[in-house]
């Protein structure tokens, strides 16, 4: 595990933004997957909003994805599998980086067909907690015309990035503004923070 681990910290060293692909195993992946879909079936997926605690607002036209938080509390043995790579990715980076991280958020994502994320940075205004934005894609044969893509915009440049299963993105939140494209059918992942509280 980590030399998956090292690729992804080495590949955010040298570009600001890390990928790696396989992050997660095809069988984790799938059992996540399962998991939004189930969420998603029995309606138990909200509007994302954005802002921070006590003030979120829902702005469609900001955003338009659904959400549900992973909580180790749900005893889903896929979240708590998810937590305990998550755990031990910490654990790692904040060994090798000495990145002070103290806690994590993250949930479940689904853009349903239509959807987008308008360009924006993950920090909030007036809370900085969230230090690193992960995101980690569960779509299996995602194709150049399905949309979707996650674009990081520097100056003039603009990354594309494809939302492939097991891929996961690592960037810091307060510096790098990005949207996701409007997407051409269910685009699924699970997206978090690594926090210092
Ligand atoms: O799903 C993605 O590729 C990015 C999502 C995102 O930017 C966010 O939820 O803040
Ligand atoms: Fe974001």
């Amino acid at each position: 595990m980590q030399t998956i681990f090292d690729s992804l910290i080495t590949s955010f060293i040298d570009h600001n933004v890390g990928i790696a692909d396989h992050f997660l195993s095809d069988a984790l992946a799938a059992h996540l997957k399962e998991n939004l879909t189930t969420l998603y079936a029995e309606n138990r997926l909200r509007s994302a909003g954005t802002g921070s605690d006590g003030q979120v607002v829902q702005n469609k036209r900001v955003r338009s994805d659904l959400i549900y938080w992973l909580d180790r509390q749900h005893n889903d043995r896929y979240e708590n599998d998810f937590f305990d790579l998550m755990d031990r990715f910490v654990r790692h980076l904040n060994q090798t980086c000495y990145t002070g991280i103290t806690g994590y958020e993250f949930h479940y994502t689904l853009y349903e067909t239509g959807s987008f994320y308008q360009k924006h940075l993950d920090q909030f205004r007036n809370n900085d907690s969230r230090k690193y934005s992960m995101i980690l894609y569960l779509n299996a044969d995602w194709q150049e015309d399905d949309g979707g893509e996650l674009c990081i915009h520097r100056g003039d440049t603009i990354q594309h990035i494809a939302p492939v299963n097991g891929k996961i993105v690592f960037f810091k939140s307060n510096e790098l503004e990005h949207e996701v494209l409007r997407t051409n059918k269910p685009r699924m992942s699970i997206t978090g923070w690594l926090k210092v509280n």
